[in-house]
C-alpha cells in the first residue's frame, strides 16, 4: 500500500548540505496502522512529507498502493494520501470559518455536495454544524484537531499520514482523538501511517513498528514482539522503557485495538 525503497533526502548544499534520511525502506500494508517511533530529529516527520509530497527534492522510490510517486505533486495524489499534524492551531487557518475551512479541499477539486458532505464529516468526527460558523479560536484544542482530521478525510483519500496527532493535547483530550481514529479506522478503506513518540499509543493501535535513528530504520517489528520486550535493538528496548511510565496513563484511556 505505502512504499518507500532507498528514500534519501538531505537539505543544504555545499558545505551546509545535510543528509537527514538514509535508504529508508518502508513497506506498509493495505488497512493496516503502521508506526513509526524514533527520538526527536531521527527523520520520522521528513518520511511522512516526502509521501505527502511537502518535500519534492527525495531520491529513491516512493509508490501508494503500487502506483509510483512523481516528484511532481499531482492532483489525485492529495487525493489518495492526506497528513494530520502535531498542532491544529498552526494548521488551520485563523480568519477562516471551519465551514470554509472544510470546504476548501472541495472547491479544489471540484467536488459536487459539498453542503452535505461537510455536514456529514463534521458529525463523524464528533462536531455539529453549529460548527461551520465558528473560528479555529473558538474551538478546544481537541475540537480543533477534530476538524484537522475532518479536512484530510473529507476527500475520502486512502492513506492518512499522522504526525504526533495527539502530542499538543492534554491527556484525556489525546485518547478522545485517538479512539476516534480507531473508530474511523474501522468504517474501513484507511490505511494509517503514524509517527508517535508514544510506546503505550503503538502497543494499542499498531499492528507494525519501525524504529528511526538518524535517518535510518533500525529495525521494524509486531507490536507483540515490542510490547513484550523483544525488539532486538538495545536502542528500540531503551526508548521504550524511557516513556513507559509517561504511556501508562493515556494507554488505560484508550480502547484496545
Ligand atoms: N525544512 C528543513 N530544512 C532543514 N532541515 C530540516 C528541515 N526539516 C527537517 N529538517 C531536519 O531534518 C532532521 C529530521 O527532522 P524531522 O522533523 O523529520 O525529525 P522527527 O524525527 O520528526 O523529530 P520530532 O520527533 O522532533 O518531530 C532534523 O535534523 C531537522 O532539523
Amino acid at each position: 500500500m505505502i512504499r518507500t525503497q532507498g528514500l534519501n533526502l538531505h537539505f543544504g548544499e555545499g558545505a551546509d548540505r545535510r543528509q537527514v534520511l538514509f535508504d529508508v525502506e518502508l513497506s506498509v500494508r493495505p488497512g493496516e496502522i503502521y508506526g513509526l517511533i524514533g527520538e526527536s530529529g531521527s527523520g520520522k516527520t521528513t518520511v511522512l512529507k516526502c509521501l505527502a509530497g511537502l518535500f519534492t527534492h527525495w531520491q529513491g522510490q516512493l509508490a501508494i498502493e503500487g502506483e509510483p510517486l512523481t516528484h511532481r505533486l499531482k492532483r489525485e495524489r492529495c487525493r489518495q494520501v492526506q497528513m494530520v499534524f502535531q498542532d491544529p492551531w498552526g494548521s488551520l487557518h485563523p480568519r477562516h470559518t471551519i465551514g470554509d475551512i472544510l470546504e476548501e479541499p472541495l472547491l479544489i477539486h471540484g467536488t459536487g455536495g459539498r453542503d452535505g458532505r461537510i455536514n456529514r464529516w463534521l458529525d463523524r468526527v464528533g462536531l455539529n454544524r453549529a460548527f461551520r460558523d465558528r473560528y479555529p479560536h473558538q474551538l478546544s484544542g481537541g475540537q480543533r484537531q477534530r476538524v484537522a482530521i475532518a479536512r484530510a478525510l473529507i476527500l475520502e483519500p486512502r492513506v492518512l499520514l499522522l504526525d504526533e496527532p495527539t502530542s499538543a493535547l492534554d491527556v484525556s483530550v489525546q485518547a478522545e482523538i485517538l479512539n476516534l481514529l480507531v473508530a474511523l479506522h474501522r468504517e474501513g478503506g484507511l490505511t494509517y501511517l503514524m509517527v508517535t513518540h508514544d510506546p503505550g499509543v503503538m502497543a494499542h493501535l499498531c499492528q507494525r513498528v519501525s524504529v528511526m535513528q538518524h535517518g535510518k530504520i533500525l529495525e521494524t517489528l509486531g507490536v507483540d514482539a515490542l510490547v513484550a520486550g523483544k525488539a532486538r535493538q538495545p536502542y528500540t528496548r531503551m526508548l521504550i522503557d524511557a516513556s513507559q511510565r509517561y504511556s501508562r496513563e493515556l494507554a488505560r484511556e484508550v480502547a484496545a485495538y
